[in-house]
């Protein structure tokens, strides 16, 4: 599969998110953090903006959602339009039927890890997933510095899809840039979100065209993307 970039509108003008979701057109989803100041120590926004959003959009979106009770809440933004939807394995009472609502309600079913949480664990969950969410700085913020240390997380990650012949995709999420992405894609990542580094720039749209190309280059001299 071709390198993903997701622009994060945690960096965007709230104020103007059609706008700010035009800007980036050409990007392969939007990526929209929903915090609930509970499950991280911040508050964006919630189902009824999601649900404009993806009217006012062509473009799809990508839910994270950082909140307590994903069980209950995670369905609502199938509803309001989300064409992908991530839960934080933390938070998750019950990720497998959970996973499995996401799916039977149409969308792609995703897990998220924070730094600490290591992905062994959930090893025989993953072919109930569409795609998993390695945390590349702690949840809650936009323009934090990429933690390196995740990097062997990711390629252990990689490992395990490979092991077990699944077409899942691997998304880093947190200081992805133009300094980052590629150690990133030699680690196994495919899904990209970027936001300070993409909507911090002049020409957004621009830079995620940038950021894919350099993420394809990197991939494509990586052992693991080998006979992909
Ligand atoms: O989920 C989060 C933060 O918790 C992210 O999606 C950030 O919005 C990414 O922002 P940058 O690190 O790319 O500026
Ligand atoms: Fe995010």
């Amino acid at each position: 599969m071709a390198a993903q970039i997701n622009p994060s509108i945690l960096s965007a003008d709230f104020a103007r998110l059609a706008d700010e979701a035009e800007a980036v057109k050409g990007a392969d989803w939007l990526h929209v953090d929903v915090m609930d100041n509970h499950f991280v120590p911040n508050l964006t926004l919630g189902v009824p903006i999601v649900e404009s959003l993806s009217r006012a959009t062509d473009t799809p979106l990508d839910c994270h959602l950082m909140i307590e009770d994903p069980d209950r809440w995670a369905p609502q933004y199938v509803e309001a339009g989300a064409g992908s939807v991530t839960f934080h394995a933390e938070a998750a009472a019950a990720p497998v039927r959970l996973a499995r609502e996401i799916r039977a309600k149409g969308a792609r079913a995703s897990m998220a890890l924070k730094p600490a949480t290591p992905i062994e664990p959930y090893e025989d969950l993953l072919p109930e997933l569409d795609m998993l969410l390695i945390m590349t700085v702690e949840p809650g913020f936009g323009g934090q510095a990429f933690l390196d240390i995740m990097l062997p997380k990711i390629r252990r990650t990689r490992e395990l899809i490979s092991r077990h012949g699944l077409q899942m995709w691997l998304q880093v999420d947190g200081g992805v840039s133009a300094e980052t992405i590629e150690r990133c894609a030699e680690a196994g990542a495919d899904v990209f979100v970027a936001g300070s580094a993409v909507y911090g720039t002049e020409d957004p749209a621009a830079t995620v065209r940038a950021l894919r190309a350099q993420a394809e280059r990197a991939t494509a001299g990586a052992a693991w993307a080998c006979g992909h």
